[in-house]
């Protein structure tokens, strides 16, 4: 039965009292009390970012913070005990099988919000991203790694970390924390879990010889429950387990429960759908990517104001070793996969060149993908550049100075990229998939085009360049774009729905 923490009205955090999750299973007591989450992630771009979960994992806690007390959990990598300050050692956690010990820190962003830091140096204190070393290759044990991040996820909630804070429920993100809500439901406690799918193709599949390893009863390696086709899948394990899948667009939402973007879970996601378990929440765009602050542009602008976006445009020119022109310039920021479509803009850079285009690559990631870029550029000086790294300042100034932005993703759970180029006045030309279906609307904020063949990319490219060659036409859209709301205000609503949902369903 649902025992919740009685509302005082009258109180001084009565402010928060629409927050009030009913959800925990503890008596009824007097004092009025923030709801408490984890969010338990493997990357925040505060210190340490591999890709879009890093920024969510940044910007959605703050924007819950108001109505929350959330606190994050993340691995002790060696890039976030750098950065992170000073940290307070709150608890040991014991070895579990093939999981070993670890303590448990609590430090502070510069901003207050409390991150718990997993002390454990023979699992995280390397150099490299957190789940592949620096030639690309996953971590020979990210199983017992990410075991690891889930067991203390299940443990802080269940009371057995911080002696001065427990969980009211646990919001989970991608497969490196999707084994938390098993691990409490094997111990039979009752704990809400939210399970945020932010790439449905990363499953963090290891062999069944690791089960005992990873303390996962022989009972659970069924197809009802952590099975997928004869491996240990740890995204499985979140889904089956939580109370409630989200995942980061409504049109992405949809498509997982079809077996051409279910990467085999479509199944198991359309159940979850039926059951009104499966949600899609769109991203938002944390307030930095504002084009009349921001300090990495060369000059500032605002919709009312674009001139400043010209600077920006012979900066990026400069930089990539393009010709100082006045023609189109469009940009590529991704990282260099087959889900980004990278092999299409590669494919119709030609055309865009002979139309007077240029073209900014910046990207890293598959060694192929890398070399025909580099192949490119090398083809065609002054009008393609490409550089193969990560660097946060030049991805904005090509935001800010590109014209448009070659987004041909394959699929797209909710795509960050397309919207910070929108707000920086840049238009995106995107395959219609997930979240860029539910992001851009098509002639007015940018282009879509129906299925990811170079064809249907090309046309797009066609009436992008159409309307640079009108003035008023790229003006008014320009305007939509950057004027298009891409708060988390909303989606932090729709988050506490969904906590309270998955309250009720774990109490019911
Ligand atoms: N070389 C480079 N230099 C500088 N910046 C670079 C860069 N390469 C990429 N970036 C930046 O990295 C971010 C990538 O975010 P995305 O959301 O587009 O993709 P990702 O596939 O990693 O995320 C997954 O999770 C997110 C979050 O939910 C979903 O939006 C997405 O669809 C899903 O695939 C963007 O902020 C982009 O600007």
């Amino acid at each position: 039965m649902l025992e919740s923490y009685q509302l005082d009205a009258g109180s001084a955090v009565s402010t928060m009292a629409h927050a009030e999750l009913q959800c925990s299973s503890q008596p009824s007591i007097s004092v009025t009390r923030r709801q408490s989450i984890l969010f338990v992630t493997s990357e925040i771009s505060d210190y340490i970012k591999a890709g879009g979960l890093g920024e969510v994992s940044a910007a959605l806690p703050r924007a819950l913070r108001h109505h929350y007390d959330v606190r994050i959990l993340i691995p002790g990598y060696r890039q976030v005990l750098s950065q992170i300050g000073a940290v307070e050692e709150v608890a040991r956690l014991s070895a579990s099988y093939g999981i070993p010990a670890c303590s448990l820190g609590r430090a502070m962003t510069r901003d207050g919000l409390i991150v718990y830091v997993l002390l454990c140096p023979e699992l995280y204190d390397r150099d490299g991203s957190p789940y592949v070393d620096s030639f690309g290759v996953d971590w020979c044990d990210n199983d017992i790694r990410f075991a690891r991040l889930g067991l203390a996820a299940a443990d802080i909630a269940s009371g057995n970390g911080d002696p001065l804070w427990r969980a009211d429920l646990l919001h989970l993100n991608d497969w490196p924390s999707g084994l938390a809500s098993a691990y409490l439901a094997w111990r039979g406690q009752r704990i809400p879990t939210i399970l945020t799918i932010h790439n449905l193709a990363y499953q963090g599949n290891f062999e069944r010889s690791r089960l005992s390893h990873l303390g996962i009863p022989d009972a659970a390696f069924h197809i009802e429950g952590v099975e997928f086709y004869g491996k240990v899948s740890f995204l499985k394990a979140g889904i089956y387990y939580s109370s409630h899948i989200t995942t980061v667009s409504s049109t992405y939402a949809q498509e997982i429960t079809r077996p051409e973007f279910g990467c085999g879970l479509d199944g198991l996601l359309r159940a979850r759908a039926e059951e009104g378990r499966l949600d899609g929440i769109i991203n938002g765009i944390d307030e930095s990517w504002d084009p009349s602050t921001d300090p990495y542009l060369v000059s500032r602008f605002s919709a009312e104001n674009c001139r400043g976006k010209r600077a920006n445009a012979e900066s990026v020119r400069r930089s990539f070793g393009l010709a100082l022109n006045t023609g189109p310039l469009f940009a590529v920021v991704s990282r260099l996969v087959h889900q980004k479509g990278v092999d299409l803009a590669i494919s119709a850079a030609e055309t865009i060149v002979s139309q007077g285009g240029q073209i900014a690559f910046i990207g890293q990631g598959e060694p192929r993908f890398e070399a025909e870029l580099q192949a490119l550029a090398g083809r065609h000086p002054g009008s393609i550049g490409v550089k193969i790294g990560y660097d946060e300042g030049d991805a904005r100034r090509m935001y800010a100075g590109s014209d448009f932005l070659l987004m041909p993703s394959r699929f797209e759970p909710c795509g960050l990229s397309q919207m910070y180029a929108q707000r920086f006045g840049s238009l995106p030309i995107a395959h219609r998939t997930g979240g860029l279906a539910d992001t851009i609307e098509d002639g007015v904020n940018g282009f879509l085009f129906g299925e990811p063949s170079l064809n249907r990319f090309k046309d797009a490219i066609k009436r992008g360049l159409d309307t640079f060659r009108s003035r008023s036409r790229l003006i008014a859209m320009r305007r939509a774009a950057m004027k298009r709301p891409h708060g988390w205000d909303r989606s932090a609503s729709r988050y506490q729905e969904v906590y309270e949902r998955a309250c009720h369903a774990a109490f019911a």
